[in-house]
């Protein structure tokens, strides 16, 4: 059997906070706004992975009104969900994610982001595909207001 899903997300930047994209930190001048960690592509993966499932979102899961999840690593948020996937009996056919920032330049970041993703899905790492992207400086995120990002999601169940 195969599930498809897709998941979106957006944070605005915020200064004092550090970058975390992709479960890893990326040194910048800025970090995002959150309730969370405000990691926009996991929360976007975190999403996609819940669609397929068919199990609603990540503010479903992990309230925003919930102090528990203030300062969330969403590294662990994702391990919860995928955690989900699995004990439904699925494995990760593939990733394909963007991000969508003026900046910083995602470029040298993406080989670490991918093994760290390939990990927290259990996944080989020649499943998961991350681009980024300017809007070339058009809109919130090509004034540099904050970072969007999109994930599509291939779900596989032996039957
Ligand atoms: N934040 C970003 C945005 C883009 N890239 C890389 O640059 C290429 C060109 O971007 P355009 O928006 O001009 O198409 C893009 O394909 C990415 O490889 C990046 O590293 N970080
Ligand atoms: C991750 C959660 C929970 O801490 O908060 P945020 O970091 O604000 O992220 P968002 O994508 O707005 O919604 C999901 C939330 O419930």
């Amino acid at each position: 059997m195969i599930k498809v899903g897709q998941g979106f997300d957006v944070h605005a930047f915020a200064e004092g906070r550090p970058l975390i994209l992709g479960g890893i930190a990326i040194p910048y001048s800025l970090g995002l706004a959150g309730h969370s960690d405000a990691d926009v592509l996991l929360h976007a993966i975190s999403d996609a992975v819940l669609g397929a499932l068919g199990e609603g979102d990540i503010g479903k899961h992990f309230p925003d009104t919930d102090p528990a999840f203030e300062g969330a690593d969403s590294a662990e948020l994702m391990r919860v969900v995928w955690e989900l996937a699995v004990a439904k009996g699925y494995t990760l056919g593939n990733l394909d994610a963007t991000v969508i920032a003026q900046r910083p330049k995602m470029a040298p970041h993406i080989p670490v982001i991918r093994e760290r993703i390939a990990e927290l899905l259990q996944a080989d790492v020649t499943d998961i595909n991350i681009k980024a992207t300017t809007t070339e400086q058009l809109g919130f995120t090509g004034r540099e207001e904050g970072i969007a990002a999109m994930a599509v999601v291939c779900l596989l169940k032996k039957q």
